[in-house]
């Protein structure tokens, strides 16, 4: 581990509302944040760009080790940047098509070997917000706050949508709720690092609960623990 600096991990599927929560959560706490899917969404938006086919193990851990990323920090009310070489990718690193291509080498054992070490350098003082599917499970098993944030796959698609619509994106909900069931099959059946709870981590259902309420019982966690100093 690089630190001991505390973390909160929160793992889940998509659009359960881990990286509107985790982001929140930094924010507020005054902590860093990864964002560990993104990473996982570079590494396929590179490959694309770089014609390297998503089933190339060898070539995409080169690729995840060479990736030129930089996360900016958030501010004004504006998510954090992300730079891929020298260029602003924030946007379109968020789309399903990429989503989908992330989950299928995040499956590979050699991409996720990669980019262990690069997701454990974030946990720097005053403490980490870290959100993925393995935060909890494999990359901070020591986390003294771990939670596992679902919804309902129609709730989580329905969220995607309204988010995608309102970026101007041509969407179609039905498919959405078909990619999220095919990228929430992926994620959990794949052989290492599947997603599942940490046997320590805190379950909350966020189907009927507003992004404040989540936030909220986050929050009373971390005081509960006293990991705010
Ligand atoms: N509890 C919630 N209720 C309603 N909408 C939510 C909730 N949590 C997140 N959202 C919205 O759902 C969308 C997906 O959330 P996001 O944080 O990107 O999910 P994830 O990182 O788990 O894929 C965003 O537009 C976000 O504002
Ligand atoms: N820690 C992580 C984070 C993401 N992944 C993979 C699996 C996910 O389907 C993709 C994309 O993750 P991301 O968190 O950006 O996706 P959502 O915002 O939840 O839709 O990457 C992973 O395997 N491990």
């Amino acid at each position: 581990m690089n630190s001991n600096a505390p973390v909160i991990t929160i793992d889940g599927p998509s659009g359960s509302g881990k990286g509107t929560v985790a982001g929140l959560l930094a924010k507020q706490l005054g902590w860093n944040l990864l964002d560990s899917g993104a990473l996982y969404r570079l590494l396929a938006f590179s490959a694309r760009n770089h014609g390297v086919d998503l089933t190339n193990e060898e070539s995409l851990k080169l690729l995840a080790a060479h990736l030129d990323v930089q996360f900016l920090a958030a501010g004004d009310g504006k998510p954090q940047r992300i730079i891929l070489e020298g260029e602003e990718v924030t946007e379109s690193i968020r789309n399903e098509q990429i989503g989908a291509g992330a989950s299928q080498i995040a499956a590979l054992p050699a991409v996720r070997d990669a980019l262990l070490q690069r997701q454990r350098a974030f946990r720097e003082s005053p403490g980490l917000v870290a959100d993925g599917r393995d935060m909890g499970t494999v990359v901070f098993t020591d986390a003294p706050l771990k939670v596992f944030l679902t919804a309902s796959a129609e709730e989580r698609a329905n969220r995607r949508y309204l988010q995608l619509k309102a970026k101007g994106d041509d969407v179609n909900l039905a498919s959405l709720i078909d990619e999220i069931r095919a990228r929430d099959e992926r994620d959990t059946q794949r052989t290492v690092a599947p997603l599942k709870p940490a046997a320590d981590a805190i379950q909350l259902d966020s189907t009927e609960l507003s992004i404040e309420q989540v936030l909220e019982r986050i929050l009373s966690e971390v005081a509960n623990r006293d990991l705010a100093g």
